[in-house]
């Protein structure tokens, strides 16, 4: 490994072995990663981009290939995910929810607090802490996800369309917050998004991945300075050149995925 490098795969594969069949998920998948970058991933539904964090958290194990990952604190956690949906613990108040991560670890109770309203106040959740999920909006939700994945501080941070769900407003808020607290602490990455738009938004290079089964079509380097403001960042010819060369690059393949799953259209 480089030693700039943080995450190298070499050769990944990964096939779902059923009863009746075999599905393909990944194939050959080459790809560093350098330490504090941010890295979004682009593809058609169904292409292996969830399947790649989780094989990456751990969650999952490739059929072929290796993946080398350089812990940078030694016995420190290396991979915290954000899901999509909600996966906050409906018992709990937002601030045990953000504080779970560091009781598991063992940290003490004053400790732990005191680190979680930190990243509530960072996140403009604090006077929420002793909310519970159920009385919060969804936009809050993932703040507190948010929240939770940084106060315990891993080594990588991998998201899958954390706000995918959200209007889109509210999107906007949330990665100009998320840029906003990613930028102090520079930890490497790797977001899921099926925008090109906050892709380009928020991600030092893109990868562009292929229709299923899910190989990688192209990476590209987001040249735009940091800090980043979305209104300067829409007007700039370099966003639209990149945006226009990811949608081209994509586009076939949206088309191929969703020939595969039969769905026919009028072109
Ligand atoms: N546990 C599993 N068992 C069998 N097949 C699976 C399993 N998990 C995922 N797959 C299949 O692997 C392929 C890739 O799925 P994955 O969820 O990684 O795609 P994705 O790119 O994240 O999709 P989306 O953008 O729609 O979330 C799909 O065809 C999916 O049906």
């Amino acid at each position: 490994m480089l030693p700039e490098e943080i995450i190298k795969i070499q050769g990944l594969t990964k096939t779902f072995k059923n009863k009746k069949s075999n599905l393909m998920a990944l194939e050959n998948i080459n790809l560093s990663i350098i330490d504090g970058e941010f890295l979004c991933i682009v593809g058609p539904s169904g292409c292996g981009k969830t399947t790649l964090l989780r094989i990456l958290a751990g969650l999952e194990k490739q059929t072929e290939g290796k993946i080398y990952i350089k812990p940078k604190n030694p016995g420190g956690l290396i991979t915290s995910m954000v899901f999509q949906g909600d996966s906050l613990f409906p018992w709990m108040s937002v601030i045990e929810n953000v504080e779970y991560g560091l009781k598991i670890k063992g940290v003490d109770k004053k400790q732990r607090r005191k680190m979680a309203l930190e990243f509530l106040e960072k996140m403009g959740l604090r006077k929420f802490a002793d909310y519970y999920p159920h009385q919060i909006s969804g936009g809050m939700k993932q703040r507190v996800n948010v929240a939770r994945a940084f106060v315990s501080d891993p080594d990588i941070l991998l998201m899958d369309e954390p706000f995918g769900a959200l209007d889109e407003q509210n999107r906007l808020i949330l990665q100009q917050e998320l840029l906003r607290i990613w930028e102090g602490s520079e930890k490497t990455t790797i977001f899921i998004t099926h925008s090109i738009d906050e892709a380009l938004f928020l991600g030092d290079r893109i990868v562009v991945m292929t229709a299923h089964p899910g190989k990688i079509k192209a990476m590209l380097k987001v040249d735009i300075e940091r800090p980043r403001e979305l209104l300067k960042l829409r007007t700039s010819p370099h966003y639209n050149e990149l945006y226009k060369t990811i949608w081209e690059l994509l586009e076939e393949e949206v088309r191929k995925a969703e020939e595969t799953r039969g769905v026919k259209r009028n072109v």
